[in-house]
């Protein structure tokens, strides 16, 4: 699907602070390898979405599935022309925020550990493994403004579970529970790390999650993670090593159900959801004396904290 390209009359409101929440269910998909739109969408509209952190990976393409509002970014940009290291993670975060959702769901490309997980199983991720070289950026705060957010559960357990059962009405198998693991790519792991992340007790493996999910919880979104099993990264005897072609056809033959997973999604979920402790975890947080706050980080934040700093100085609560 090819959402009207247009240029929103209020794109340049959106890009300058978020739009005000109307409480309404509102789910951000983030989609990975393979999944480059989420299906037809009732009124889409492509609305390119500036943020204070800069470039992201596209356009967002907003509409309705099902009743519920979806907005929709592709990971590595029209194309994949975006590395998994060069994908500007705080940006998508940001500019999902700005755009009002209220949830993120990321879907994903990964590899499996284990023998039962097969290619083409659906897998709800629940815990992660960050093994990413450290050069990402991973945090929208530090600059003026300091907060450390706890991650021990760094996935929301309700989109999770409605994920789940979404994908299993589109007729995927899925496994509920798994802890992925996080490398920095771009290129796919030695065969003593996948063993070691084995031993580690790793499930799945995947080079995008982290710190995606770290910047979501920073923007109290709660998020949760499909990941499509499209290979056997290279631990196994029997059987061919990972390589990309191996993941795209196997992402071909499955994007459809992702989608499915995405519609089912929208019919089934509630007009509006119950508040989550996620989204307030800002309060308890941010660590620096609110009289320090440079007028210049608040500024930046206002998408992300803006229920804390306001916009450009104004705090809201
Ligand atoms: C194209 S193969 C490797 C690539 O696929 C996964 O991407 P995503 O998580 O965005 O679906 C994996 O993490 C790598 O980035
Ligand atoms: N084996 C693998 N390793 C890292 N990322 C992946 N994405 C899909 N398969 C993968």
């Amino acid at each position: 699907m090819r959402a009207p390209r247009r240029r929103d009359p209020h794109a340049a409101e959106i890009g300058l602070r978020r739009v005000a929440s109307t409480g309404e269910f509102h789910i951000g998909v983030i989609g990975g390898s393979g999944l480059y739109d989420p299906g037809a969408l009732d009124d889409a509209q492509e609305i390119a979405v500036s943020s204070a952190f800069g470039e992201a990976s596209g356009p967002v393409v907003t509409g309705r599935m099902g009743g519920r509002r979806f907005t929709f970014i592709a990971r590595h940009g029209q194309g994949h022309r975006l590395s998994p290291s060069h994908v500007n993670y705080r940006a998508n975060i940001d500019v999902l925020k700005r755009c009002g959702v209220t949830d993120v769901l990321a879907v994903s490309a990964i590899g499996s550990l284990r023998e039962e997980y097969a290619p083409g199983d659906f897998v709800v991720v629940d815990q992660l493994i960050d093994r990413t070289a450290g050069v990402r950026e991973r945090s929208f705060f530090g600059e003026g403004i300091v907060a450390h957010v706890p991650l021990a559960d760094p996935v929301c357990p309700r989109l999770s579970a409605f994920a789940a059962a979404a994908a299993d009405r589109a007729g995927a198998r899925v496994h509920r529970g798994a802890t992925y693991v996080a490398i920095e790519g771009p290129q796919f792991s030695t065969r003593a790390e996948s063993l070691l992340y084995r031993e580690w007790g790793a499930h799945v493996i995947g080079m995008t999650a982290m710190p995606e999910a770290r910047l979501a919880r920073e923007a109290e979104l709660p998020y949760a993670l499909v990941g499509m099993v499209t290979d056997y990264d290279c631990w196994r005897d029997a059987g061919a090593d990972v390589d990309v072609a191996q993941i795209l056809q196997t992402m071909a033959a499955n994007a459809d159900t992702a989608r499915a997973m995405l519609a089912e999604l929208g019919a089934a979920s509630p007009a509006h959801r119950d508040a989550s402790p996620i989204d307030r975890v800002l309060d308890t947080a941010i660590v620096t004396a609110r009289d320090h706050w440079p007028v210049d980080a608040m500024a930046r934040l206002d998408a992300v904290a803006g229920r804390l700093t306001g916009f450009f100085g104004q705090p809201q609560e």
